[in-house]
């Protein structure tokens, strides 16, 4: 069945035209995303849901959406989806971080000119007859100092116009490399700093803990007198209120707002004050933006649920398409190996290593550690997957690691998974072999090769003559099929396994019937979605 997407925002319809040529069937219903109601109805049809910032991905309607794989997000701020509650059902959120970048930007410059020269105000009272022209003075840009609160995608945009303009630029970003300030020619500089020396400041950060409210009365005090300030970020970065005493004290001279603390912002105490331009959330629209942000968010969801290739998502390593096919077969290995552990270990899992080797070190290991993390604790919780998966191993305090070396042994490459428990610490080893299945090689550092089918039965065993014909003529005894019979020790007499792959499930009976012979140590039914 052809994967199903909704666009519950108002996308460009190019985006529309992508899914169906890709052979994805798609609803566009753009005013859905502001209906809760009806949204919460028909979500639960969809495997794909394509937004802007209008719809709420909410963690009821997350707890509504049965089908849903991927939320698609048109633009870059994804504040408005619950990102936990998404990776906690294994929902993939992504974004397309450079595709307004440029218009926002522009509509950054365009505020900086707007409340520099009072534009709005001035065509107003010019068209209201009133050719007040000693009303209007202006302030030249040349020269000025630009502080740019985050200097990401943006903001790095907003520097290089702003330098091009002849303004001194100077950003407070924790995570902008001295390298990277060197190169766009803008001065690195802190908070307060920034507050103290600049004429205008224009913010470009997410909206998060951190950033919520960096412009209050407190930071407003810290500037120039006569300061202009622009926000084309999000709503909340600025107290708003602070921001309205400041404009009519006069000690903030003009402000360019695109983003509001609430939206949509009807009304506003902002609104109508001298010299602040306001617009509604227009940062990314322009005609070039939205067929940007629409191809690609068209095109990476649909990447995601026709390849499996995974883009820009927000909690998932990314996956190119080329990859993909290559990583497939390992990503399978991964799981295996880690449903192997998860099947057998019974008590609370403490750390998981996971050790890539030879030609398994170069891949996507994030990708890989994912999927043997979901097959690890999917015996726990069954609704797990690669999305998923790095949330709960968290939130119950397993600690991950990866390593990774040349290779150093026969096969190219191979992925060790080693669980330790309060008393207890396992490994399994296995690669993938020239037919693309995935193979166990070692258990218990005792070595073997054994394919890996749906349904099958691993036993541990004191090393003696007859395990064979025991195991053996005891599932003949009760028709089970043994399609392949792996058996491998340590050393003669010592530890001893064998993997049975079989070809139906094994009932407990028999099972119990294998463990009551005093050469056998355990026997565990196992099951592999292979
Ligand atoms: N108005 C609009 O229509 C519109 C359009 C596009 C993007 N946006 C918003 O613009 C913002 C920036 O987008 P971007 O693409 O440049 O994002 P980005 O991730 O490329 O850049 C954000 C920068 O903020 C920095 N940062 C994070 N925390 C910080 C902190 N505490 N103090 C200072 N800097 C901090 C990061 O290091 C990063 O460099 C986002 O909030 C986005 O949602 C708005
Ligand atoms: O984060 C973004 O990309 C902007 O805020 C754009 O939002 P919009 O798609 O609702 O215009």
């Amino acid at each position: 069945m052809a994967p199903r997407v909704l666009v519950s925002d108002k996308l460009s319809e190019t985006a529309v035209q992508i899914f169906r040529d890709r052979g994805i069937d798609v609803d566009f219903m753009p005013e859905v995303g502001k209906d809760k109601e009806k949204l919460l109805e028909i979500i639960g049809n969809y495997d794909g849901l394509a937004i802007r910032s209008a719809t709420k991905v909410t963690e009821k309607l997350i707890e509504a959406a049965d089908r849903l794989k991927v939320v698609g997000r048109a633009g870059i701020g994804v504040d408005n989806v619950d990102i936990p509650a998404a990776s906690r059902r294994g929902i993939i959120v992504m974004n397309t971080p450079f595709g307004n970048s440029i218009t926002t930007a522009e509509h950054a410059i365009a505020m900086i000119f707007a409340v520099a020269r009072q534009l709005p105000e001035a065509h107003a009272s010019t068209s209201a007859g009133k050719w007040e022209k000693s009303k209007f003075m202006g302030v030249e840009i040349t020269g000025k100092t630009l502080g740019l609160i985050g200097c990401g995608n943006i903001g790095s945009i907003v520097a290089q116009r702003a330098i091009g303009l002849k303004m001194n630029v100077i950003a407070y970003d924790p995570f902008l490399s001295p390298e990277r300030a060197t190169e766009l020619g803008v001065e690195k500089v802190e908070l307060d700093d920034l507050f103290a020396r600049a004429d205008f400041i224009s913010l470009h950060t997410p909206l998060t803990d951190k950033t919520r409210n960096i412009i209050d009365a407190a930071a407003i005090a810290k500037m120039k007198d006569g300061v202009r300030i622009i926000n084309c970020a999000r709503g909340g970065l600025i107290r708003e209120a602070d921001l309205v005493e400041a404009l009519k004290s006069g000690k903030v001279a003009g402000a360019g707002i695109d983003v509001f603390e609430t939206e949509p912002a009807t009304k506003n105490d902002l609104f109508h004050l001298p010299n602040v331009v306001c617009t509604p959330h227009l940062g990314a629209s322009t005609m070039e933006a939205q067929e940007n942000v629409a191809i690609h968010i068209a095109e990476q969801m649909s990447d995601y649920l026709l390849k499996g290739a995974v883009a820009n998502a927000i909690n998932m390593p990314s996956i190119t398409a080329e990859e993909a096919p290559r990583l497939k077969p390992f990503v399978k290995l991964a799981e295996v190996l880690g449903a192997f552990v998860g099947q057998v270990t019974e008590s609370a899992i403490k750390e998981v290593e996971i050790l890539y080797d030879g030609i398994t070190a170069d891949m996507n290991t994030k990708a890989l550690t994912s999927a043997a993390l979901a097959g690890l604790i999917r015996p726990q919780v069954s609704d797990v997957n690669m999305v998923s998966a790095p949330v709960m191993v968290k939130e119950r305090g397993i600690i991950v690691s990866e390593v990774k070396r040349d290779k150093s042994g026969v096969f190219d490459g191979y992925i060790k998974l080693t669980v330790k428990t309060a008393n207890n610490t396992r490994s399994v080893a296995g690669t993938v072999f020239s037919d693309g299945k995935p193979r166990f090689i070692q258990i218990k550092g005792i070595n073997l090769d054994a394919e890996i089918g749906r349904h099958m039965v691993y036993t541990t065993n004191n090393d003696a003559p007859g395990i064979i014909g025991l195991l053996g003529t005891t599932f003949g005894k009760h028709g089970v099929n043994i399609a392949n019979f792996q058996l491998g020790r340590n050393r003669p007499g010592g530890d001893a396994i064998a993997l049975l792959y079989v070809d139906e499930p094994v009932s407990e009976t028999v099972l119990d019937e294998v463990r009551a012979f005093p050469e056998i140590l355990s026997a565990k039914p196992l099951v592999f979605d292979v």
